[in-house]
């Protein structure tokens, strides 16, 4: 397993109950294997794994064919007359015609992607005869005004992939051309490993949407969007995840494990947001403390910043791991720990991406805590967005964010130091 970075191998913050994120990762590790692989329609498989290698059925080209418009020859008829060649047009050949022979002393005309006739070995373009390009008639003869090469514009069967072969391999992600090459390679249907999917619940009397999206600040009231929950989701979706439900909850243990009941075989993962830390009305924590013997919670803390308390487990059979409220936390554990899952589940390769930088102003230690801090690296410069000390609740910065920057514990990052960070868009790497 890759290290979030660092030296894992002491860890002074165990006595507090604090565990590093690397530690968390093996612990969540423990509990994961890839789904169970399931035989798809190539056409409907698409971001998912290949489970094993895939071999070729029909060859490419599956038949010898033309890879131009024109006329097709037997070499030596069109040398024994010399150029300019006139010759009898005796067959039309368009893509989808069956095999024909053609006539001795005779061309066919013929069109890119038509089974070569029998006898014809080269393939003379429509553009080296006096026959206009385009439609038209059959013409009875044609000028070949230009010399062809030997074999010229012909694909031959096989040559490019032949039966048998490996046309995609076992751990490959089916991308859009993965699909294009193994249909074409003749194969519909292939053995994957499918994408989580995935029940996103936002927990929290205060979000808008779990009170119905009835009030508003306006009437002065303290509510909140959830934007943690179509965030995650966005998430999820952007790793390749097709099935992602999105709901939210108020602060009610009966209503979460319910919405969790619903979704029962419906789903794989269920990821909620909020309710992990210390408040006296977490569902999740209502719920673990329910005596109900098919609820599994575990709930830790994970020396860093944003994204301390942290949750996992199951509820019946169904998996979930439980972030922290805070967006700018709950964007990071999504990031760090959720991404994960999703790759051991779907065996994506799912390998954290480093970028290097300069520090253009400074941030001072933050306990022994590693921190990720979002941040924009642009021409090989770090600049911050948000405050320096606690930020996990400000979410709007984070629109801007391009990397985490890490810092280590009980660390400062002085301007102008070199540091690593992990890239979370395009634009940093
Ligand atoms: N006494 C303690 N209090 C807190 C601790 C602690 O150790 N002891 N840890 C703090 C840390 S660190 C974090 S992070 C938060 C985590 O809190 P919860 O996971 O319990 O989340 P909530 O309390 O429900 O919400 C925290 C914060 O985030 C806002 N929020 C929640 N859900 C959403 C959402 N879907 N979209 C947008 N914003 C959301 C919520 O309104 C709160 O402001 O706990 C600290 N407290
Ligand atoms: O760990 Mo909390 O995630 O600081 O804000």
């Amino acid at each position: 397993m890759m290290a979030l970075m660092g030296n894992e191998a002491h860890n002074p913050r165990a006595d507090q109950g604090l565990i590093t994120p690397d530690e968390y990762l093996r612990i969540l590790d423990a509990q994961l294997a890839p789904l169970p692989t399931e035989r798809r329609r190539v056409a409907q498989s698409q971001g998912c794994v290949l489970a094993a290698d895939v071999h070729v059925l029909t060859p490419t080209p599956a038949f010898t064919n033309s890879a131009m418009d024109g006329f097709a020859c037997r070499l030596a008829d069109i040398e024994k007359q010399g150029i300019p060649a006139t010759m009898p047009v005796s067959a039309d050949v368009p893509a989808g015609n069956p095999l024909v022979v053609l006539a001795p002393r005779t061309v066919a005309r013929i069109m890119t992607g038509a089974p070569v006739p029998d006898g014809a070995d080269t393939i003379v373009p429509v553009e080296d005869t006096n026959v206009p390009a385009g439609p038209r008639e059959l013409p009875s003869e044609v000028r070949i005004e230009k010399a062809p090469k030997p074999g010229a514009h012909i694909r031959r069967a096989g040559e490019i992939m032949g039966a048998g072969e490996v046309v995609a391999e076992k751990g490959q992600v089916l991308t859009p051309f993965t699909i294009g090459g193994i249909l074409s390679a003749g194969v519909s249907e292939v053995d994957v490993v499918p994408l989580p999917r995935v029940l996103v619940i936002s927990t929290g009397a205060e979000l808008l949407s779990a009170s119905g999206g009835s009030a508003s600040l306006d009437d002065g009231g303290t509510f909140i969007n959830d934007s943690n929950g179509p965030m995650i989701a966005a998430l999820l979706r952007q790793w390749g995840c097709t099935d992602v439900h999105n709901t939210s909850v108020n602060d009610d243990p009966e209503a979460l494990a319910e919405v969790i009941s619903d979704h029962a075989g419906l789903v794989d993962l269920v990821v909620t947001t909020g309710g992990v830390s210390a408040g006296a009305f977490d569902p999740l924590k209502m719920l673990a403390d329910s005596g109900r013997d098919d609820v599994d919670l575990h709930f830790l803390k994970v020396a860093q910043q944003p994204g301390k308390p942290q949750g996992y487990g199951t509820i019946g059979d169904g998996r979930i791991m439980m972030l922290p409220g805070n967006p700018v936390s709950a964007f990071v554990s999504a990031w760090l720990y959720v991404r994960h899952v999703f790759g051991r589940l779907s065996t994506h390769p799912t390998r954290l991406a480093y970028v290097t930088g300069r520090m253009s102003a400074s941030l001072g230690p933050f306990g022994g805590k590693r921190r990720f801090v979002p941040a924009v690296l642009r021409d090989g410069e770090f600049s911050l967005l948000g405050a320096d000390r606690g930020f996990s609740h400000a979410a709007s910065t984070l629109h801007r964010a391009n990397v985490l920057l890490i810092v280590e514990p009980d660390t400062a990052a002085t301007e102008g130091d070199e540091m690593r960070a992990i890239a979370i868009d395009r634009s940093a790497v």
